[in-house]
């Protein structure tokens, strides 16, 4: 079986922080050095790249003295504000070498959930591009809080993968891959060389971070393969200290681990809808509704609404949960969560006269929904 980089005309490279810090030593000059000689091959062939580099806490916890990691979130926000300088730095002057601009691009979960920021930040990243520079990724950590997080750059790779539609995310890590079970923790383990993104089998044997470094670990990485292939890009997890693992990649070898797209791709604007990843609030739905909706392909109508969660306005994202809390589907809301309120459990029949208008008789009409 032949590596889908080989094919991929747009991919995502996506670095942990261990690979880019040297296990927190330092940022790591000659790993960043090959990458972006290998970078420079690809665009060589006609490929277009984004790097999605972490690394900035754990390169500002070294330059402003930490012998371990924060836990005051305004100090983490400090070190990786410190230590994204550190990173832009190189990174301009390892591709300079080979005669590639860089661009730096930070972005925030709130960047991605507004659709006009969302579409902006997508016309950028394409425009970048076409103009041949290479865009580096990392999240805007100092304006970020835990609620308000992607949480992880694994996270943060598919969802630029989604966003420009990217053919393929390269994860690069401090393992061969995905093996089946911690090879940290158990020696036994073995490389899974290929599966199909979204089965829930890999999910199983992914852990989380082996380091104190990482932020995700496997389970993350794998789950990024899933939001990936909703827009078609397919996943690769390799050993980023092999010192030729990108260039091996687009000639076509097979290594580390392949993670298949199979799922059917998503329009653009339903794919930014599955993409938010806080919405402003929720329905539960009872359980004909979730029937209606999961097997049937059918509208969310207001009798099927039980309880209305958090306040929201009208064309806001909400989700749609079942009565166990589990997320059902994510859509564009007819009405205010005060009208929506005011409706639940009542034929669309009834909403002129419980409302004075009607702005349709769905809460969540099919075509602004997507299943999750
Ligand atoms: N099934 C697994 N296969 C491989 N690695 C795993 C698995 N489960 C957990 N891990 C851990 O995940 C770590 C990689 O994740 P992380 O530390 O977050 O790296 P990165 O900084 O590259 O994102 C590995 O070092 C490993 O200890
Ligand atoms: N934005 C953070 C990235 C955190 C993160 O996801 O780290 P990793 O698990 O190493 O990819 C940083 O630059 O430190």
């Amino acid at each position: 079986m032949n590596s889908v980089i080989q094919t991929a005309n747009r991919i995502i490279i996506k670095v942990g922080s261990s690979l880019v810090t040297n296990d927190g030593r330092g940022l790591d000059h000659a790993a960043i050095a090959r990458w972006a000689a290998q970078i420079a091959g690809l665009r060589a062939l006609g490929k277009q790249v984004v790097l999605v580099s972490s690394g900035a806490i754990a390169e500002g916890m070294l330059r402003l003295g930490f012998e371990r990691r924060p836990t005051d979130i305004h100090e983490l926000q400090a070190c990786a504000a410190v230590g994204q300088m550190g990173l832009a730095q190189i990174y301009e002057s390892s591709f300079r070498a080979h005669n590639l601009g860089t661009a730096q691009v930070l972005l925030t979960h709130a960047d991605l959930a507004d659709r006009e920021r969302y579409l902006n930040a997508r016309s950028t990243l394409t425009t970048l591009l076409r103009m041949g520079v290479v865009p580096i990724i990392n999240e805007n950590d100092t304006v970020v809080t835990d609620e308000i997080k992607f949480g992880d750059n694994d996270t943060l790779g598919a969802l630029v993968a989604n966003l420009i539609e990217a053919d393929a995310l390269v994860i690069l890590t401090d393992q061969h891959g995905l093996f089946s079970a911690d090879p940290r923790k158990d020696p036994s383990a073995t490389l899974i060389t290929h599966g199909v993104a979204g089965d829930p089998a890999l999910e199983a044997m992914a852990g989380g971070a082996g380091s104190s470094l990482g932020r995700g670990g496997m389970l993350t990485k794998i789950l990024a393969a899933r939001r990936a292939a909703k827009s078609g890009a397919h996943t690769i997890i390799a050993w980023g200290r092999d010192s030729d693992v990108l260039s091996r990649l687009a000639q076509g070898e097979a290594i580390g681990t392949e993670l298949r797209a199979q799922t059917g791709q998503l329009t653009a604007r339903k794919q930014w809808m599955a993409d938010h990843l806080q919405t402003a609030g929720a329905v539960v739905l009872d359980a004909g509704a979730v029937q209606k909706l999961t097997r049937e392909g059918k509208s969310l109508l207001p009798i099927g609404v039980t309880a209305v969660n958090g306040e929201f306005g009208r064309g806001a994202v909400i989700t749609c949960i079942d009565a166990a809390g589990v997320p059902v589907a994510r859509g564009l809301s007819n009405y205010t969560s005060g009208e929506a309120r005011r409706i639940m459990r009542k034929p669309s029949t009834e909403i002129e006269a419980l409302l004075g208008f009607v702005e349709g008789h769905e809460l969540i009409h099919r075509d602004n929904m997507v299943l999750l």
